[in-house]
Formats: C-alpha cells, sequence, structure tokens
C-alpha cells in the first residue's frame, strides 16, 4: 500500500511537471511563428524633394547622402531617381526629379508629398543660373511654407561661384516670410577615401530637421546672410 501511494504520488508530480512544461513550449513555438508580425518596426514617413537643373548634381548627391561614398561619374535622370535611408524611427525618401526642361514642368505636382526642398545648383554653370534662379522662386511660390535648403553644389571647381554670389544669383533675398531657408555649399565628387564629409552634414541637417516639427525656423537659421566669398567648403552656410 505504501508502495502503491508513492507510485502514485510520483505519477502526479511527473503529471504536472509535464503539463507545466510543455504548454510553455508551445507557448514559445507559438510566438516564434507570430513575431516576424507583432515585431514589425513602424516608420514615419518623410519625403525630401531634390530639385534643379539638369546636371546640376542631384543624382550624385542623393548616391553619396543614401551610400556614404561618392562615384565619378552619373547618367541623367530621363524620369525619376529615389533613395530611402531609415534614421530613427523616420523612413525618409530622397525623390529627385529630373532636371531636362521637358521635366520640370512636372516638380511642381510633387510637393504636395514633400516635407523638405533640397534645390541643387551647378556653381559653375553661371550662364544658367538665371534660369534656376526662375524655376526655383516659380516652385516657392507654389509652396508657400516648404524648407527650402539650396546646394551649391561643384565647389570642388575652381569656376565655381562662391557662396555669396549664388546668394544673389538666385536672389535668395526676395525669399520671405516664415519659410526656413538654408544655404550651402557641396561637392558630390570625394574629399577623400570616397566620400564627401560636406554631403554626411547636409544629411545630418535634414535628418535634424525631419524630426523637428512644421514651423518657423528657430535660432536664427533663417536667410542665411551670405556676404563674403571664401574658398573652404567648411566655413559657409
Ligand atoms: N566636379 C564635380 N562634378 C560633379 C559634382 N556633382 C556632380 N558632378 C558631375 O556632374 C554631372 C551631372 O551630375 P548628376 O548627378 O547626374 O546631375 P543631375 O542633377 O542628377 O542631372 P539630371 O539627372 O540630368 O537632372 C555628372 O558627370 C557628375 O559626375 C560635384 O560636386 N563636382
Ligand atoms: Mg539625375
Amino acid at each position: 500500500m505504501v508502495i502503491g501511494a508513492a507510485v502514485a504520488a510520483l505519477g502526479s508530480v511527473l503529471f504536472i511537471a509535464w503539463s507545466r512544461y510543455f504548454p510553455v513550449q508551445r507557448r514559445r513555438r507559438r510566438c516564434l511563428a507570430c513575431s516576424p508580425a507583432t515585431e514589425q518596426v513602424k516608420y514615419l514617413d518623410r519625403q525630401i524633394l531634390v530639385l534643379g537643373l539638369d546636371g546640376a548634381g542631384k543624382s550624385s548627391i542623393i548616391h553619396a547622402i543614401s551610400t556614404n561614398t561618392t562615384r565619378s561619374s552619373s547618367a541623367p535622370t530621363h524620369g525619376f531617381n529615389s533613395a530611402q535611408i531609415i534614421h530613427q524611427g523616420l523612413r525618409i525618401e530622397l525623390l529627385e526629379v529630373g532636371g531636362s526642361q521637358n521635366l520640370r514642368t512636372y516638380w511642381s505636382q510633387y510637393l504636395k508629398n514633400a516635407n523638405v526642398i533640397v534645390f541643387v545648383v551647378d556653381s559653375t554653370d553661371n550662364k544658367r543660373l538665371h534660369l534656376a534662379r526662375q524655376e526655383l522662386h516659380r516652385l516657392l511660390h507654389e509652396a508657400p511654407d516648404l524648407p527650402l535648403m539650396v546646394l551649391a553644389n561643384k565647389q570642388d571647381q575652381n569656376t565655381a561661384l562662391c557662396l555669396p554670389e549664388i546668394h544673389s544669383e538666385l536672389s535668395l533675398h526676395r525669399i520671405t516670410g516664415e519659410r526656413e531657408v538654408t544655404l550651402l555649399g557641396t561637392s558630390a565628387v570625394s574629399d577623400g577615401a570616397g566620400h564627401s564629409t560636406r554631403l554626411q552634414t547636409v544629411k545630418t541637417l535634414l535628418e535634424e530637421r525631419l524630426h523637428r516639427p512644421k514651423g518657423p525656423a528657430q535660432n536664427g537659421a533663417n536667410h542665411p546672410q551670405a556676404t563674403q566669398c571664401h574658398t573652404s567648403l567648411q566655413n559657409d552656410g
């Protein structure tokens, strides 16, 4: 009888242990199966619209910002070009619409989804800066509130106009209101070891801008006062 009781007690203990252990295993298996769906990261979508005349360097800049590397040549964009970067919960699309004359008529259709306009100019193309100015102001007229970042590209070239000249050629002083305007000199060619430090700074500024709520510029960031020409890319803006 004592042996019978001991066998019964052992059986109960084993049964309890078994029934506790296996549901956990089954639960774990279920969780493993469902984890991809439940752990999906939610991103907020943001868009940077990259515009500018053909040959200004839009594709080269998008490539440098999205890959952290530079490339030595780039084919003209016949329609669109885009790249994506992920930054602290933001999924940021860099969208270029080609800059040739026939594509410029479509630019304004892309303003409604944009959070920032990046307008790229070829600083060596002084014959067409007046055209860049016209296109820029036409755009701004259609998007009164969008923050604007102007990139005076190809600053690695000796013939590049400096920032005060670009500021004046593009009539940036005519931009009124509370729009946030930034003017920076850039180069999409390598400044050593295959990357552009300057464009990494641009990327950081854009990410910061997209994390901030909409609204007027802070800390006097509005309307850059470019007054002197100098050659260093590091001191401008
Ligand atoms: N020296 C120099 N060349 C550059 C720079 N950025 C771009 N380029 C060159 O300029 C040419 C045009 O560059 P893209 O990036 O294709 O210009 P884009 O604005 O995309 O032109 P579209 O697509 O035709 O509207 C290419 O040969 C690039 O290699 C730069 O900062 N410095
Ligand atoms: Mg292009």
